[in-house]
């Protein structure tokens, strides 16, 4: 949501395999936090916009903000984080919080990751006039969905909710192009969507370019990479963004 582009022309979509209500909660606590998150990253120039990650690199005295600000967005991440595990190790969300949102009415006892109702909501719509940081800037839409399971049917795993997501967000947003990140991944440049958007609108060659992937890339590359995985010309020079 954070990544430095028109929010008007950004979707985020998040594809729970889990049919967790759980899962849910997060990206309503996740929905509330961007509105603080994404005017802060603005400001500052943050990198990277991944909160999780951006804190667990930063001590936050190299930043251009205020420590007092910078204290003060970090305890408000902290505490969501608590809220949320704390929800995780009870395996319930609180009582108070289903009267928030009319999803989490969609979950009852009946429920499981493998067998359950298609579930989409919408958790900021970007064409309401109302969908608004606190600084009064227009947020992405962002919507939660699980598709839906049902135990004589497979399921096809990433492929099969790539399908589902791209029916679902041709009837919500339409866009012509869609970016597909693994839910163990974070982007690790805010300009990583503008960067792909120049293979295809290339003059030349963009019109024959249809997808897009960049190479498998490790963490914690051993003394010897033993994958050949630093990639350095990709990852320093001809796609540095990515
Ligand atoms: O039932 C599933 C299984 C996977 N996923 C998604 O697919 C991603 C990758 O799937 P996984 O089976 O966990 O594969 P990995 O070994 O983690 O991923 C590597 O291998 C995959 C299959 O070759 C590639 O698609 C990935 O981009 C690559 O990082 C996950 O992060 C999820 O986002 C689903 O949505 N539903
Ligand atoms: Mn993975």
């Amino acid at each position: 949501m954070a990544y430095n582009y028109p929010p008007e022309k950004l979707s985020v979509y998040l594809s729970d395999d889990g049919g967790s209500i759980l899962t849910f909660y997060g990206m309503w606590e996740a929905s509330l936090f961007a509105k603080h998150w994404l005017p802060f990253c603005k400001r500052y120039n943050i990198e990277p916009r991944s909160p999780a990650a951006y804190f667990s690199e930063s001590d936050g005295h190299q930043e251009l903000c205020t420590p007092k600000e910078w204290s003060l967005i970090k305890d408000m991440f902290d505490e969501m984080t608590e809220r949320i595990d704390t929800a995780v190790m009870s395996g319930k969300i609180p009582e108070e919080i289903n009267a928030k949102h009319k999803g989490f009415y969609e979950w009852n006892q009946e429920i499981t990751s493998k067998n359950h109702q298609p579930i989409v909501q919408i958790l900021i719509d970007g064409k309401d006039q109302n969908a608004v940081d606190n600084e009064g800037n227009a947020l992405p839409t962002l919507v939660y969905m699980a598709r839906e399971k049902r135990p004589q049917h497979h399921h096809n795993f990433k492929a099969g909710a790539m399908n589902a997501l791209i029916r679902v967000s041709s009837v919500i947003s339409n866009s012509p192009i869609i970016m597909n990140v693994d839910c163990d991944m974070y982007s690790n440049n805010n300009d990583a969507v503008r960067d792909a958007l120049c293979f295809f609108l290339d003059e030349e060659m963009g019109h024959k370019i249809g997808f897009v992937q960049y190479p498998q890339n490790y963490n914690n590359l051993s003394k010897n990479d033993i994958y050949g995985n630093s990639l350095h010309v990709i990852n320093e020079v001809s796609s540095a963004k990515l």
